[in-house]
């Protein structure tokens, strides 16, 4: 078997910091892209995703900390001596050169002969499926193969990263969804390291290996998609990646339930001091609503006071007494698709496991 040890990181940035004047956009940042990985940085506007891709793509130099490709330091290298492939949300083709052209220029620039252009281009445009196309001018295709373009231009030089900044974010929902088939294909079957950075929780949840999610300039976790969806470290990654039904509370006595006076006790999973404040998070689909609420840890008389069709699913939303509160419940279909099967101002139980309650930590001060 392949000792992946032997094997240098695909890139890792190693306490990279920047600031503007008095501006910290990225402060002290570690991430490692294993060889081959698509990695996200997720995070909302301002939070310094775009600065650290610059720093890699070497547009902008780190205040202190090193960037390593492949093994081999570049920190100090410009744009064209890293040898990256990059394609941006507004990074334009040239209008006035035919597809082929655009996809060969990386090729041109690096001296290569007309023959040799001419192979790859045509190996490009049958990767990104748009074979016998390389005549078009860039207007005559529409947003998602102009991105495909884009993407064929980057990797025909066999950069050693890929680097995509918001690369779907000028494109319409159903051609986003079916461009995210398309990168991940191509990424797994190129082997490309790659490191992508978006705004939007879907599209880091459904393309990556591993998600990075930053606020303020710092990475608050690091984790597969499943992981750090399921089990959020603090509260501004459990409602970041998704809608969270937020407890806060003190610790009791046995250091694994959650204490809200006036409600039943809270058992998570985990443990913490005892006496100690504490947030859960449970996400909506990890509730349950009537006969399902019987049998499981947590349970809570609620009454329906919003519901909502979702397509696949039902939205409701519930007021639990006890807690002084509402909560979001979200129920898979079990009849006709995600339709609505209770209605406002129903009194049911609402329950869900304790395993599914995460403890989060404590929000790192900005
Ligand atoms: N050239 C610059 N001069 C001054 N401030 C800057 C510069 N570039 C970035 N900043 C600041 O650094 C912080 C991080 O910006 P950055 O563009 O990296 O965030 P981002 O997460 O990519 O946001 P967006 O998604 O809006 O692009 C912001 O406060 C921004 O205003």
């Amino acid at each position: 078997m392949l000792d992946s040890s032997a094997q240098p990181a695909g890139l890792v940035l190693d306490g990279i910091a920047r600031s503007y004047g008095g501006t910290v956009a990225v402060a002290d940042l570690d991430l490692t892209l294993p060889a081959g990985a698509l990695v996200s940085l997720l995070g909302p506007s301002g939070c310094g995703k775009t600065t650290t891709l610059r720093m890699v793509a070497g547009f902008e130099t780190p205040d202190r900390g090193t960037i390593r490709i492949g093994g081999q330091e570049v920190t100090g290298l410009p744009p064209h001596r890293r040898n990256l492939g990059m394609v941006f949300q507004n990074y334009s083709l040239f209008p006035h050169r035919t597809v082929a052209e655009n996809i060969g220029f990386g090729l041109r620039m690096a001296r290569m002969g007309r023959a040799g252009r001419d192979a790859e281009v045509r190996r490009m445009l049958d990767l990104i499926q748009l074979p016998g196309r390389g005549d078009a001018y860039p207007s005559q295709l529409s947003g998602g193969q102009q991105q495909r373009v884009a993407l064929a231009r980057a990797l025909v030089v066999n950069p050693r990263v890929l680097l995509l900044d918001e690369p779907l974010g000028a494109l319409d929902r159903s051609l986003r969804e079916s461009m995210q088939f398309e990168i991940r294909g191509m990424v797994t079957r190129l082997g490309i390291t790659t490191l992508l950075v978006t705004h939007d929780q879907e599209e880091a949840l459904s393309m990556s290996d591993i998600v990075a999610v930053m606020r303020a300039g710092r990475i608050l976790q690091t984790g597969a998609p499943s992981e750090i969806y399921d089990r959020p470290a603090t509260r501004f990654v459990a409602e970041f990646l998704g809608t969270a039904n937020i407890f806060e509370g003190r610790v009791a006595a046995g250091g694994s339930a959650l204490e809200i006076p006036g409600a039943p006790a809270l058992p998570f999973a985990g443990r913490a001091a005892p006496g100690s404040r504490a947030s859960l998070s449970v996400r909506p689909e990890r509730m349950a609503l009537g006969a399902g609420a019987e049998a499981l840890d947590i349970r809570l008389d609620v009454r329906v006071t919003g519901a909502v069709f979702r397509g696949t699913y039902a939205a409701y939303q519930v007021e639990a007494p006890a807690l002084g509160r509402e909560l979001f419940v979200y129920r898979q279909a079990d009849g006709p698709l995600g339709a609505v099967s209770f209605r406002l101002g129903e009194s049911l139980a609402l329950g869900w496991k304790a395993e599914d309650a995460v403890l989060l930590a404590p929000e790192p001060a900005e």
